[in-house]
């Protein structure tokens, strides 16, 4: 395979392979071009492009978006995308579920999965997506769906692009390499990676096998928090946020593309690579993050703040500080706060509360049973809060500054209720007990001692 990665461009080739090269910036407009002078220069669309590429724009927002949300970027490949296409058709869904999906009782209780094993046989991430929860409408473009993927196979000659959503990558075990039309991304427990809507990709096995979480986004695309009066600096920092340079594939071989569109996956032959894209500018681009590079800001005299001052990622809606998808990190902090219980206090949301954790202790749930890998999912107006282990703890533990540490929880926080998928409810993994962890708290009231 031909991969143009000249160092000179960013990319710098090893024995072993490639060390992908970043640009840093959240939103910027970036360019950047794997081979000198492929970008353009002072317009979109020259009569000829050079090195014979063609120019394709891909737009992720509508053209007239205000200029705060507006998001597209320009393409110099080798072939364009309409040249991809065949005749498609259809492909076996497997586990991937998309909202609506109604095909499972939504049970009024909290829910909670044991981390679920990484299958032996070789899986894609296509093949190895088993959605969990599904929300919204991918139609409407308002919900999302969250799933579990397992990889123990790299794709080869295998394409994919998601039409319904963006796809937010939280890996918890092993090492993912994300091949994008825009370059070369990395990634391993403690980072993230955003891979916009429409974005080609294909996803190989780094260290394997790999396990994580993947939040599709069929809503308004994951933007920055505003900060209010935090102001310019801590929570996530927009130069922590890191676009891969171009880097293309010119490789004749037959392949495979992937589409998801409208819920269902399709598949067409095609006989080149078509991460071809040589050069590109713009701000609608894939990107990672290192979660472990979060600042994170909360209260340090008294009280327990709500979970929004955590946010790395929101996904607006159209009402204005209702999510359609908020991404919000419980990472290692001190917790310094006096006279306070300084765990999650115990609450009804009106917003849907699925969680997951890579790694350590999440501190609401001490007594065990809320494991790396593992899934909760506290609906919306549902009760929750601290196990009794945590309760027992932190109302009785001498409240010196505590480090929590190594630990690395999170959630994907949703306007609208979440549906387990079948799945999901029939899966062994699945706690039948945990619906019943709060009949254990114990009664300490004692009208004689205020
Ligand atoms: O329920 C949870 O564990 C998540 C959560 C954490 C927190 O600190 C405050 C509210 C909240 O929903
Ligand atoms: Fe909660």
């Amino acid at each position: 395979m031909n991969v143009q990665t000249p160092a000179a461009f960013g990319h710098v080739a090893t024995g072993s392979g490639i060390t992908p090269g970043y640009m840093s910036g959240f939103g910027n407009g970036f360019e950047t071009e794997a081979l000198p002078g492929a970008l353009p220069v002072g317009r979109n669309s020259p009569q000829k492009c050079p090195y014979g590429l063609y120019a394709e724009q891909l737009s992720g927002s509508p053209f007239t978006a205000p200029r705060t949300t507006n998001e597209r970027s320009w393409l110099y490949r080798i072939r364009p995308t309409v040249s991809h296409w065949g005749a498609f058709k259809k492909v076996d869904n497997g586990l991937w579920r998309t909202a609506p999906a109604h095909e499972a009782d939504l049970p009024i209780a909290p829910l909670r999965w044991d981390p679920i094993e990484i299958p032996a046989e070789p899986l894609s991430f296509i093949e190895g997506l088993r959605t969990m929860t599904t929300c919204g409408d991918a139609g409407s473009q308002a919900g999302m769906g969250a799933h579990l993927f397992f990889v123990t196979r790299s794709m080869q000659d295998e394409y994919f692009y998601n039409a319904d959503g963006e796809m937010l990558f939280v890996p918890q075990q092993g090492e993912l390499r994300l091949a994008t039309e825009f370059g070369i991304i990395d990634i391993e427990p403690g980072e993230i990676a955003v891979i916009p809507r429409g974005v080609k990709i294909r996803v190989e096995l780094l260290n394997g096998p790999a396990r994580g979480y993947l939040c599709e986004n069929y809503g308004g695309a994951f933007t920055l928090p505003e900060r209010g009066p935090i102001g310019a600096n801590c929570m996530a920092n927009q130069r922590d946020f890191l676009t891969p340079v171009a880097a293309y594939e010119d490789r004749d071989a037959p392949s495979r593309m992937f589409v998801k569109w409208g819920g269902q996956l399709w598949a067409c032959d095609l006989d080149h690579s078509p991460l071809d894209v040589v050069a590109w500018h713009g701000n609608y681009a894939p990107y990672k993050y290192d979660l472990r590079k979060y600042s994170p800001v909360g209260p340090i005299l008294f009280d327990h703040a709500d979970p929004s001052i955590f946010t790395v990622l929101t996904s607006p809606s159209e009402t204005p500080g209702t999510a359609n998808i908020d991404f919000v990190l419980f990472s290692d902090r001190w917790l310094v706060a006096e006279n306070t219980f300084r765990p999650p206090w115990y609450h009804m949301n009106v917003m849907s509360e699925f969680m997951g954790l890579v790694y350590g202790v999440y501190d609401a749930k001490t007594g065990g049973g809320f494991a790396p890998g593992g899934v909760s999912l506290h609906n919306m107006m549902l009760p929750h809060g601290p196990d009794r282990d945590a309760f027992e703890r932190a109302s009785n533990v001498e409240l010196k500054p505590h480090k929590l540490e190594g630990t690395l929880a999170f959630m994907f926080e949703t306007r609208f209720p979440q549906r387990v998928t079948r799945f999901a409810a029939e899966h062994p993994a699945f706690q039948r007990s945990y619906a019943g962890y709060g009949r254990a708290l114990e009664k300490h009231f004692d009208p004689t001692r205020p």
